[in-house]
């Protein structure tokens, strides 16, 4: 089962899946949250212009040397920070940490910014730190728990700055229950807002895999195998580099299922795809399962002169599998493959080889089984 729909069965409400699947949905959320990031960073850096402004507009001076200057020296590069990480390419693996640490900064500071106003004698409207822990949880596109962490840091810091400092005991506990409050509020949606995305991120995954991929075996499908085809052969007439496919079809299968059943089937054609499946080795290789019995590998720029081999290998690799199969003349279960190369040159099409490549897994058939037979390079291809 593919740790996708294993995660969509267990449920996942502690808001982590396994370890690789983890990584894969940290790469999908920081990729999938790129531009939200930029966003909620540039409107952070207008709004605290905008609150410096007001500062130093509303505020008198000695109250607002205070507050401008954390709000310049810290909240202000903290979010150019995060900017930076969001456009450069090689700083993108830290994004993550640098919203958190923007996020941290930013509570801290404007905890600092209340404070250091009271310290003087003067209150400042305390709103502004609701708005971060919300900001912090539902726009910052941080991961739940860093979220929690860096907003519970700032409700420790606002309650330890409120009793050092507020005088008054009624604004002080109505600060601190809005404060919790607002920290609920935000906690519960957040923690919803992230599930969601972990739901999407896994159905997403798990669709994209039931169009790609064949069922029973996990190779590609056939559709997959054609598009992938099609991109190799483009690539292969620029690079002017050759493509081989393999053929494979089982031998007398027919005859396989009739005497060992379909489940028994089934699990033969498992087993010779994941066989298959170990000769892809470069990063446009493929494997896909043709249909029925038969299988498809395609082979960028291989070396003419090792094709034999290579299917040798395949075939080798199945009859070691040692299944039985009383009704074939191995007395176990076998594979023909037949394969074709060409390199690309424009007007061919790539179907051309596949038949090429078909015609040879004919002949091995008609041959006697069990061997592999790769085509003359045809010349309109070769
Ligand atoms: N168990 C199982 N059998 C399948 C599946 N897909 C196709 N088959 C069977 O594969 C068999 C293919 O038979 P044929 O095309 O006659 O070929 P063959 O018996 O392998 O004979 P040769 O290819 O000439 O060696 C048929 O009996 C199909 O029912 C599948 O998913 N599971």
């Amino acid at each position: 089962m593919s740790p996708h729909r294993r995660a969509l069965e267990q449920g996942y409400r502690w808001l982590r899946f396994e370890d690789g699947l983890e990584r894969q949905f940290q790469a999908f959320f920081t990729q999938g949250h790129l531009v939200r990031v930029r966003v909620a960073a540039w409107v952070s850096i207008v709004l605290f212009i905008m609150f410096v402004l007001i500062d130093l507009a509303t505020l008198p001076a000695y109250v607002s040397i205070r507050t401008v200057s954390i709000r310049l020296a810290l909240i202000i590069p903290s979010f150019i920070i995060v900017l930076l990480a969001s456009y450069r390419a090689a700083w993108r693996p830290y994004l993550g940490s640098a919203v958190f640490t923007a996020a941290l900064v930013t509570g801290l500071s404007t905890v600092a910014v209340i404070g250091s106003a009271l310290d003087v004698g003067y209150q400042i409207p305390y709103e502004g730190i609701l708005l971060v822990a919300l900001f912090v949880y539902l726009i910052a596109c941080l991961a739940w728990r860093r979220a929690l962490l860096a907003n519970m840091v700032t409700l420790c810091a606002f309650v330890i700055m409120e009793f050092a400092l507020q005088t008054n005991p009624q604004a002080r506990l109505y600060q601190i229950v809005f404060m919790c409050a607002a920290n609920g509020v935000g906690a519960y949606g957040a923690y919803f807002l992230e599930h969601s995305i972990r739901t999407t991120f896994l159905v997403d995954t798990l669709l994209h895999e039931l169009a790609a991929l064949d069922g029973l075996t996990g190779l590609s499908n056939r559709r997959t195998l054609n598009i992938h085809l099609e991109r190799v052969w483009r690539q292969a007439m620029r690079d002017r580099q050759a493509v081989a496919i393999a053929m494979i079809d089982i031998d007398y299968f027919k005859r396989y299922n009739d005497r060992y059943g379909h489940a028994r089937g089934d699990a033969a054609l498992k087993a010779v795809a994941d066989v298959i499946a170990g000769q892809a080795r470069r990063p446009l290789d493929l494997t896909a399962r043709y249909g029925g019995e038969e299988f498809a590998v395609i082979w960028h720029n291989p070396v003419p002169g090792e094709l034999q081999a290579m299917g040798e290998v395949l075939t080798a690799a199945v009859e070691a599998l040692h299944i039985e199969h009383l009704d074939s003349d191995l007395g176990r279960l076998s594979v023909s493959v037949g394969v074709a190369i060409g390199l690309p040159c424009a007007g061919d099409d790539a179907a051309a080889l596949l038949r090429a490549a078909d015609e040879a897994l004919y002949q091995a058939k008609h041959q006697g089984r069990n061997q592999v037979v790769v085509t003359e390079p045809v010349s309109a291809l070769v």
